[in-house]
């Protein structure tokens, strides 16, 4: 599991921690592990041109201290001073390592830019000497190592309400912050190496599962399980103007955990699915479970999917269904998964106002409608009406295809019907339906029915371990 936590939670284990150790000592491990990984992504520190931004508060401390590691390594290391203010000590010990105070000239020619202009207190946005410093930056392609945060986005949101840097590498400390996992933010982040100063936190606002969480988690058969036990899913999806979503959502569902498939739908529409496969059953009959909305299109029946909604059993809500929700009912048992336009007609609020604020608005939906959200994108956002979050960060960008969704609802119903949570089941779901994706892409285009056919496989190597 990977965790993220609150700039104030991160403040408190810090000053918890420095109250048993010397002066100091934090920062040293800091920019011990950022120099390693700044060499790391150098390859060769020796003869390196480096330069420093460095802003007024600790994450400027950071900098200078390790770009006086990579000095006396070698490296030419130029810090740009961008505030009046910076910390003294890193400056004086830069200096002694042989680097030295420069200015933005050096950006053009230099192999890398170390972002210490703000981490944890820094607001949004970048004053206009270190906009100018970041653009130079970009226009000569020179890549930038951001220090703990790319400074200028709102650390504890992941929103990006101005100009920031975009980093070719984050390197952070003690946890991951919550504008790692989310987007816009984490997509500035780049890959970010964590390292550890020894904190001891709470309970993390973000958490992101790993391979060893999916295999703790999945529901995998025993001795004594036949298909009922396995779980049973209900399949209410497609439609005669969409006969595809049905074929393609069977697929997700059978590439899960579920001892048995029930397509309830139209006859042609049945057709299609059992001629694809054969395995699934056609018409009504008990389930553990529902996948219920996509494409139904207009053939949606919404009386009948809010009983559904009410009943017993766990629901996945997908696409057209999604217009059946209203927060009138207790609906704890249901996983709604819209992707962000969907999510912006539920909240009647525009899909840009959704896209830069994804946390905001998966939690307001969570708790306005009593369900699980699953907010879909490049980085994927489960959030529970009890408050927890988590986020998916492994899917490729080919999987922005036609279909991908229908997948994954087939396939998060089979979670469902296998017995996990809604929770659990969107984000295992979200993590295989991204592992299957990789893996049938690796790096080309995909199909949603190549995704779902990917699915065992990725399973299998996941269980595996
Ligand atoms: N908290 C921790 O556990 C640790 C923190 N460390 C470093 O310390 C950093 C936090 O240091 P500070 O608390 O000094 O804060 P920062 O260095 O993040 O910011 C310093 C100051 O910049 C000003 N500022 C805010 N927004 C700005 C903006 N948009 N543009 C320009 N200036 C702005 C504010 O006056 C703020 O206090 C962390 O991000 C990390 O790099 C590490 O040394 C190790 C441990
Ligand atoms: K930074």
């Amino acid at each position: 599991m990977r965790r993220a936590h609150t700039v104030e939670q991160v403040r408190a284990a810090e000053a918890d921690l420095m109250a048993r150790l010397p002066e100091g000592t934090l920062m040293q491990r800091a920019a011990t592990g950022l120099a390693v990984a700044i060499s790391n992504f150098l390859g060769s520190t020796y003869g390196a041109r480096v330069v420093l931004l460095i802003g007024s508060g600790d994450n400027g401390g950071d900098a200078l201290y390790a770009g006086a590691r990579l000095a006396r390594r070698g490296a030419q290391v130029t810090a740009v001073l961008l505030s009046s203010k910076v910390h003294e000590l890193g400056l004086q010990a830069l200096k002694t390592s042989g680097g030295r105070v420069g200015s933005t000239d050096d950006i053009p020619t230099a192999d890398l830019v170390v972002d210490g202009i703000v981490g944890i207190g820094g607001r949004p946005g970048l004053r206009p000497d270190a906009l100018a410093a970041v653009q130079l930056a970009e226009q000569y392609d020179v890549p930038i190592v951001a220090v703990d945060t790319p400074s200028g986005v709102d650390v504890d949101t992941g929103e990006t309400p101005e100009p920031h840097v975009n980093a070719a590498l984050t390197v952070t400390f003690g946890t991951h912050k919550i504008c790692h996992f989310i987007d816009p933010a984490a997509t500035a982040c780049g890959p970010v190496h964590l390292v550890d100063i020894g904190l001891d936190l709470p309970p993390a606002a973000v958490e992101s599962l790993q391979a060893a969480d999916i295999r703790n988690l999945y529901p995998v058969p025993h001795g004594e399980s036949d298909k009922y036990s396995r779980g049973v899913l209900g399949l209410m999806v497609g439609s005669t103007q969409y006969p595809g979503a049905a074929v393609i959502a069977a697929s997700g569902a059978l590439g899960g955990p579920v001892g048995m498939v029930r397509y309830v739908g139209p006859d042609t529409v049945a057709e299609a699915v059992r001629a694809a496969h054969p395995e699934i059953v056609a018409g009504n009959g008990r389930v553990q479970a529902w996948a219920i909305g996509s494409g139904l299109g207009d053939e949606l029946d919404i009386p009948l999917i809010r009983e559904l909604l009410d009943a017993e059993e766990p629901v996945v809500l997908d696409a057209d269904g999604l217009k059946a929700l209203d927060d009138a009912g207790d609906h704890v048992d249901v996983l709604a998964t819209p992707h962000a336009g969907e999510l912006a007609r539920l909240l009647d609020v525009d899909r840009a106002t959704v896209e830069a604020e994804r946390l905001k608005y998966a939690r307001l939906a969570a708790e306005r409608f009593d369900v699980t959200i699953l907010l879909k994108g490049a980085t994927t956002v489960i959030a529970s009406p009890d408050g927890q979050v988590r986020v998916n960060l492994n899917a490729t960008p080919w999987l922005a295809t036609a279909g991908a969704g229908d997948v994954l609802a087939g396939l998060c119903g089979s979670l469902l019907a296998g017995g996990l949570s809604p929770l659990d089941a969107g984000s295992v779901g979200a993590y295989l339906h991204a592992a299957a994706a990789n893996l049938a892409s690796s790096s080309g285009p995909i199909t949603a029915m190549s995704v779902a056919a990917a699915l065992p496989e990725a399973t299998r190597y996941l269980l595996r371990g």
